[in-house]
C-alpha cells in the first residue's frame, strides 16, 4: 500500500469523526505489546476506534494483539492519549509501510512523546523474566541488510533524508521513568537498562543466533517496535521503549553430542534423554499478564509528569 498526504488526512478524518473534541489531539501515543493492551482500562473516557474502520490501517493477526486504537485520559492531569492496542509485525505479512502507518497517524495528530511497549527474550543472564528493560539501543540487522522502512523516495521535505539514530532513545524520558519507579517503590531489579535487538521472526531464536546476538552486545530480542521507533523519530516524536522479559532465550553454553551419545549406548551405557528447552507465545503471554500491572503504572506515572 503508498501511503501519502491524502490517506493520512483519510484516516485522520475517519477518526476524528468517532471522537469527541477533548479526545480529538492526543499528547501521548502508546503502542502496546504481546498481552499488554490492559493499559486501557485505567483510561478515563475511553473511547475504542476499531483499525476496519481507520482507512490505511491493516488488521492484527497475532493472539494477545486486539485491533483498536484506544483514545482517552491518564493520570491525574487527564492527559490525552492514544493507544494502539494492537500492533503490526512485518512478520504477519505486513509491508513495512503498513506497519509503521500508525505511528505517522499519531504524529500527525499531534502526539508528540510516544511509549513502545514489548515483549522480549533475554540474552543476558543478568537480566530475568519479569524485569522491564528500559532500552537504550536498538541492534536492527534487517534495517542494516535492506529491510528498513525509510526506504524509498522522499516524498515529505518536511522529514529528514538521513535520520541520525545516536540520539533515539529519549534520556528525557527515561529519567521520569526511572523517577517514577522510584515513586512506586519498584525493587532495584525490576527494571535493567539495555540494548534490544530486532529480528523479524516469526521463528524463535537458534541457540547459535542468539548466541551471536549476545555477542555482538544486544541483551534482549523482539520482533517488533524498531521500525516504529524509526518512523516515531523520522517524525520528530521523543521515544521511549519499555521491553518486559518474558522468557529467556535458550542459549546452551555446549551442545549435546549425539555422536558421543550413540557411542556410549554402544558401549552398553544407558543415555539419559534431557528434556528440550523451548519458549512459546503463551508462556510469553502469561509473564505479560502477570506483569502488565508494574508497566501500566510506570506509564501512567510517567504520562502524569509530562
Ligand atoms: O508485539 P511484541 O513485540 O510485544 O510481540 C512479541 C514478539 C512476537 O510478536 C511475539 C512472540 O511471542 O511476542
Ligand atoms: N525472541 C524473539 N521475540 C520474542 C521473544 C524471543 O525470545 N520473546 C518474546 N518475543
Amino acid at each position: 500500500m503508498v501511503h501519502t498526504s491524502v490517506s493520512f488526512q483519510a484516516s485522520i478524518d475517519a477518526i476524528k469523526a468517532a471522537l469527541p473534541e477533548n479526545l480529538q489531539k492526543p499528547r501521548v501515543g502508546i503502542v502496546c505489546g504481546s498481552g499488554l493492551s490492559g493499559i486501557v482500562d485505567i483510561f478515563r473516557d475511553t473511547k475504542l476506534v476499531p483499525y476496519e474502520n481507520i482507512p490505511g490501517f491493516s488488521k492484527s493477526t497475532v493472539q494477545g494483539h486486539k485491533s483498536f486504537l484506544a483514545f482517552g485520559l491518564l493520570g491525574e492531569g487527564g492527559v490525552p492519549v492514544v493507544a494502539m492496542l494492537g500492533r503490526f509485525h512485518p512478520y504477519e505479512g505486513h509491508h513495512l509501510s503498513s506497519v509503521v502507518y500508525p505511528i505517522r497517524v499519531m504524529a500527525k495528530m499531534g502526539v508528540k512523546d510516544l511509549i513502545i511497549t514489548n515483549a522480549a527474550g533475554s540474552l543476558n543472564p543478568a537480566i530475568p523474566v519479569g524485569t522491564i528493560v528500559v532500552v537504550q539501543d536498538h541492534l536492527a540487522l534487517p534495517n542494516l541488510t535492506g529491510m528498513n522502512p525509510l526506504l524509498g523516495p522522499h516524498t515529505d521535505p518536511e522529514l529528514p533524508r538521513f535520520l541520525p539514530l545516536s540520539d533515539a532513545y529519549s534520556p528525557v524520558l527515561r529519567r521520569l521513568l526511572f523517577l517514577a519507579a522510584h515513586r512506586l517503590q519498584l525493587e532495584d531489579s525490576a527494571l535493567a537498562e539495555g540494548t534490544y535487538a530486532w529480528v523479524s521472526g516469526p521463528t524463535y531464536e537458534s541457540p547459535a543466533e542468539g548466541r551471536f546476538l549476545r555477542r555482538v552486545g544486544a541483551d534482549v530480542v523482539g520482533m517488533s517496535t524498531v521500525p516504529e521507533v524509526l518512523a516515531a523519530r523520522e517524525e520528530g516524536l521523543n521515544v521511549m521503549v519499555l521491553s518486559l522479559v518474558t522468557n529467556f532465550v535458550v542459549i546452551p553454553e555446549t551442545y549435546r553430542s549425539i555422536k558421543e551419545e550413540v557411542k556410549a549406548e554402544l558401549a552398553g551405557k544407558k543415555v539419559e534423554l534431557p528434556e528440550a528447552e523451548t519458549v512459546s507465545h503463551e508462556e510469553v503471554l502469561a509473564i505479560g499478564k502477570e506483569k502488565a500491572g508494574v508497566l501500566m503504572k510506570l506509564v501512567e506515572s510517567v504520562v502524569n509528569d509530562l
